[in-house]
């Protein structure tokens, strides 16, 4: 074979992984797409320069992504240093005044920060900024439910309003917002830490996004947690809603975040497993998705 023969017949399959992609990406071109970088898979070097080539790459390829980032175990170290006990109730941070300083400074300061690092290595298209910028996250103190009763856990904030406005010129322009999950309160003037998965959710059915992606330390939601590691590959709002009391830790803010996304217009919203690198580009190339999938229940059987 000539050297060009060779090089065509190496480059064939790369040709035809590109031609795959084609219908999602037609499907999805210039539509929004919120995905939320999980703490837990932030902490590897490699998968977060993986992270930041594949939301490149879908912008470069006609889509709109924006990025909510989380933080916890972050922030969990930076608490530790401060002397801080970090203490969850119902898959949220109790957060004291003292601890919502850290949380500020490490979401805000360090990782948006990294994040925004990573994205702008391949141009000048990543802009950070925190709910608090531009009204874009408005927060009132959240009083979780447990066995029945409201509780107090500090300056965790449940999102009462969201400005789309900033954001919605950051994309006009072209450009990749990465959000951290604070928000201020109109009614006490408060910064509020509010969980990463419940401000991606609330930002995905504001902008009408096409897809909610939240990649996690999981593989997805498991059907018999922790006893088997079965994923539930898809299921409805309302099959989603009658598992929702069974859910524990930090899949709750996750899967309530999904249902919210769905109910509030979004066509699918997915959890994946963000320890495997690339798998935002494994979602767009497989029909089935890699992970759970949640659908609105009118489009069971429709959506991909
Ligand atoms: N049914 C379930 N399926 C999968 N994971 C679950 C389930 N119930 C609880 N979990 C826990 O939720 C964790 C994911 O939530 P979290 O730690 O908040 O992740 P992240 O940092 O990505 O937001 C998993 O690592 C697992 O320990
Ligand atoms: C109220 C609450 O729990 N806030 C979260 C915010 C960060 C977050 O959600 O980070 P992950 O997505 O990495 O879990 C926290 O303080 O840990």
């Amino acid at each position: 074979m000539s050297n060009g023969t060779t090089r065509k017949h190496n480059a064939l399959p790369k040709a035809r992984i590109l031609v795959e992609a084609l219908p999602w990406l037609t499907r999805h071109h210039g539509k929004t797409v919120v995905i939320k970088f999980g703490g837990n898979a932030m902490v590897d070097e490699e998968l977060k320069a993986a992270f930041a080539q594949d939301v490149v790459f879908l912008r470069h390829a006609g889509l709109k992504p924006v990025v909510v980032h989380g933080g916890g175990p972050q922030i969990s170290a930076a608490l530790d240093r401060h002397g801080i006990v970090s203490e969850f109730k119902a898959g949220l941070r109790v957060t004291t005044e003292d601890a919502m300083d850290v949380v500020r400074m490490v979401l805000a300061g360090q990782v948006q920060r990294e994040l925004v690092g990573l994205l702008n290595q391949h141009g000048p298209l990543a802009v950070g900024l925190t709910g608090e910028d531009a009204h874009t996250m408005t927060a009132t103190k959240h009083l979780p439910e447990i066995d029945g009763e409201p509780v107090d856990i500090g300056r965790v904030g449940e999102i009462t309003a969201i400005d789309t406005g900033a954001i919605e010129a950051l994309l006009a322009d072209g450009r990749i917002p990465v959000v951290s999950s604070i928000a201020r309160s109109q009614d006490d003037g408060h910064v509020y830490n509010v969980n990463a998965d419940t401000a991606a959710a609330a930002l995905a059915a504001a902008l009408g996004a096409e897809t909610l992606m939240v990649l996690t330390d999981v593989e997805g939601l498991y059907e018999d947690w922790p006893h088997s590691d079965e994923v539930i590959s898809r299921l409805t709002a309302s099959q989603l809603e009658k598992l929702l009391p069974e859910l524990s830790s930090g899949m709750v803010p996750k899967m309530q975040g999904c249902l919210h996304a769905v109910r509030g217009g979004v066509r699918t919203a997915r959890v994946i497993d963000g320890r495997v690198q690339h798998s935002i580009l494994l979602e767009i190339f497989t029909d089935e998705g890699i992970g759970t999938m949640v659908v609105p229940d009118e489009q069971e059987g429709d959506a991909s």
